[in-house]
This record gives C-alpha cells, structure tokens and sequence, in this order.
C-alpha cells in the first residue's frame, strides 16, 4: 500500500507542478505515515518532482522538544525531507516545546499560516493533505470527546490530555483540514478495521468523519483496514 500511496503521491505533486506552482502539502504522524514517507524517497520517480517548490505543513505534532524522535517533523526529516532538496523556507514544522507552551506555540503556527495566505484570502488553501486514523478514530490530534472538535474560529490548537502519547500535542482544526483540495486519509492494519468501517459510513461522532477535500476525499488502505467496510 505504501508503495501504491507513494506513487499516487508522486503523480499528484508532478500534474501540482505542471501549472508552474508550488504544491502545498500537509503531513501527518504515525507508523503509516513514515513507511509512506520512505517510500517516496525511496522511488525512482522521486526526481520528477522539483523538491523546491513544494510546500510542506503539518497537521499535527507532539509537543516535544525540537529534534525529538517522538515528533512528526524529525521523522518526516528522517524519512524523506532530509534525502530530497527541499527548499528549507518552504517547510514548515509546527513549533517545539520550547518553554513557550503549547497555546502559545499553536498561536504562532496560526500566524504562519495566515502569513502564507494567497491574496484575499486569511488562510492558505492546500493541494494535499493527508491523515492517518487511529483506532479510535482520531485524526491529526482530533481526539473523539476532545473540546478541539468544535473548535470552529482558530486554525490551530494545543491538545492536552491526548490519549495517544505525548498527552500534549498541537493540532490543526477540521476547518482548516478542510482546506484542502484532496484529503488522503492513509490507513493500514486489522485495528483501523472498525475506525475506517464507522468514518465511511458517516458515523457523525468520529473524527474521522469530519474531513473532506474541497475537490476529493480519498481512502487509502490496505484490505485489513477495509474488512469492515460495508457495502455502500
Ligand atoms: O501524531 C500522530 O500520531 C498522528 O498524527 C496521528 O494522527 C496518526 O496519524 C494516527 O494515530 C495513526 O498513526 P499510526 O499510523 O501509527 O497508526
């Protein structure tokens, strides 16, 4: 499946690209993730891609120390960012725990955002986004229960409490997730089985569910991900 997610990935940055514009991107955390990740590196088509004029986000973080290998930047540097010639200026890691605390780093990824904004508009729109699902169904650190799902007015967040370690993370909100063109929900595994099954039948309590590409919302899973997936 990585493979598969890797060459899809690829394709979508090159037809980005054609137009002359720079491909904007949001990566997630996870297991999943990395393997995608590395086999982007890892592909002989990775030299389509002008690595300079892509634009790296992320949709969430753990609230650790800068270099950390439990945070989403160091593996995602780890995994692709530090083997391809990416534009430093264009990658955009939410910010450390650096004393600051999480409401105060979630504030300054807000400002990155609007700062990025195409004219007219307060917040930059994105090519591709993608998320993982955990078996409870969270995405990014969109936690099910968890007050940052309703958030409504701010595109980013400091999660405390998570029940996926570190409790303490940073978080874009569903509004802004949903300001993506393509939103590529990525999922391998038997323990995502019920998650996957419960988003795609529209389970409105899961946070899974809320995401949606302003063009395309794409499953991408492996068979034991989608054993539970009805019939639609
Ligand atoms: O910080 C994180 O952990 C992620 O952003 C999280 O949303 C992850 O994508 C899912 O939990 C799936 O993770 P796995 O692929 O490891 O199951």
């Amino acid at each position: 499946m990585a493979h598969a997610v890797a060459a899809r990935f690829i394709t979508k940055l090159v037809d980005v690209q054609s137009s002359g514009g720079v491909a904007q991107v949001v990566l997630t955390g996870g297991r999943v993730a990395a393997v995608v990740y590395r086999a982007v590196a890892e592909s002989p088509a990775r030299s389509a891609i002008d690595w300079r004029r892509v634009e790296f986000w992320w949709g969430d973080e753990r609230f650790l120390p800068d270099g950390d290998p439990e945070r989403n930047e160091t593996q995602a540097r780890d995994a692709l960012l530090s083997r391809v010639d990416v534009d430093p200026d264009r990658v955009h890691p939410m910010p450390a725990d650096s004393g600051q605390g999480p409401e105060a780093a979630a504030e300054a990824y807000a400002a990155t955002l609007a700062a990025a904004a195409g004219s007219g508009d307060d917040l930059p729109t994105f090519d591709v986004l993608m998320l993982g699902v955990g078996p409870d169904g969270h995405v990014a650190s969109l936690f099910p229960e968890h007050e940052g799902l309703q958030v409504e007015d701010r595109p980013a967040i400091a999660v405390h409490g998570a029940p996926k370690p570190p409790p303490t993370r940073i978080s874009l909100t569903f509004p802004m997730l949903n300001r993506a063109h393509e939103v590529w929900f990525v999922v391998s595994g038997e323990d995502k089985a019920k998650a996957v099954g419960l988003a795609l039948s529209g389970a409105a309590d899961l946070p899974a569910s809320a995401p949606k590409g302003l063009d395309r919302t794409l499953w991408l899973v492996d068979e034991a991900a989608a054993q539970e997936i009805n019939h639609i």
